[in-house]
């Protein structure tokens, strides 16, 4: 049983006909405190079905942009009026934020930049905007404390915290010996 299910159920306490239990993707709906969808924490067309309701039909958005599941309805000037992020485009904007952050980080950092950056995990686990999201990766940290020695034992702990939210969603396993290829120095194509 995945995290969002056991979560959701410990945390959304109603569940009417107007607020459905499963969005569209087959996924269980993630509801905040106050009993509305949260947006960061679904997927967009879940987050729509559940905030028009369960009777209404969700259109299947048009492909545009960096996220094929996010529409571009109309343009505000010469940007498109793209969505809020959902659970995914967040997921995969601060992956790639994090990992690269790792790709700089000094080979060996001194005792501040160590000390900094393991309050910069700790803030981002707490502010992180999937509440539920960010539950479970305050918890990974309580367990596994992050590793700041040098860059590549950041990278492959960030690796490592990756995978165990892989592991979560159903997600194959990435091989951390390949951190760097996929971060930082590119893959040796010949
Ligand atoms: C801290 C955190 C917690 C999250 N928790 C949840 C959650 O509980 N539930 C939920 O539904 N979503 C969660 N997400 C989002 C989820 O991890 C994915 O980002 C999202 O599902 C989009 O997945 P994706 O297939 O685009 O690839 P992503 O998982 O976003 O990965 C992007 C790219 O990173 C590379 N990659 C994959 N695995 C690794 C790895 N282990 N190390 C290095 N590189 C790798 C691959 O090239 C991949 O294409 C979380 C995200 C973050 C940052």
């Amino acid at each position: 049983m995945s995290t969002v299910i056991e979560v959701e159920k410990t945390k959304t306490e109603v569940n009417s006909d107007a607020k459905p239990n499963f969005g569209v993707t087959g996924r269980k709906i993630v509801y905040d405190k106050d009993g509305k969808p949260c947006r960061t924490c679904n997927t967009l067309q879940d987050f729509q079905f559940a905030t028009a309701g369960a009777k209404k039909q969700v259109k299947t958005p048009v492909v545009s942009g960096m996220n094929p599941e996010q529409p571009v309805n109309t343009k505000i000037g010469s940007y498109a009026k793209e969505d809020p992020p959902d659970v995914t485009v967040l997921g995969r904007s601060s992956w790639t934020l994090l990992h690269s952050i790792a790709a700089t980080y000094p080979e060996e950092p001194t005792n501040k930049q160590q000390k900094d950056m393991k309050q910069f995990i700790n803030l981002f686990a707490g502010f992180y905007p999937c509440w539920f999201c960010a539950d479970d990766f305050q918890k990974y940290i309580t367990t596994n404390e992050p590793k700041v020695e040098t860059q590549d034992s950041l990278g492959r702990w960030l690796c490592d915290a990756h995978n165990d939210v892989n592991k979560k969603l159903g997600k194959p396993k990435f091989n951390c010996d390949l951190w760097k290829q996929r971060w930082k120095d590119g893959w040796d194509e010949q």
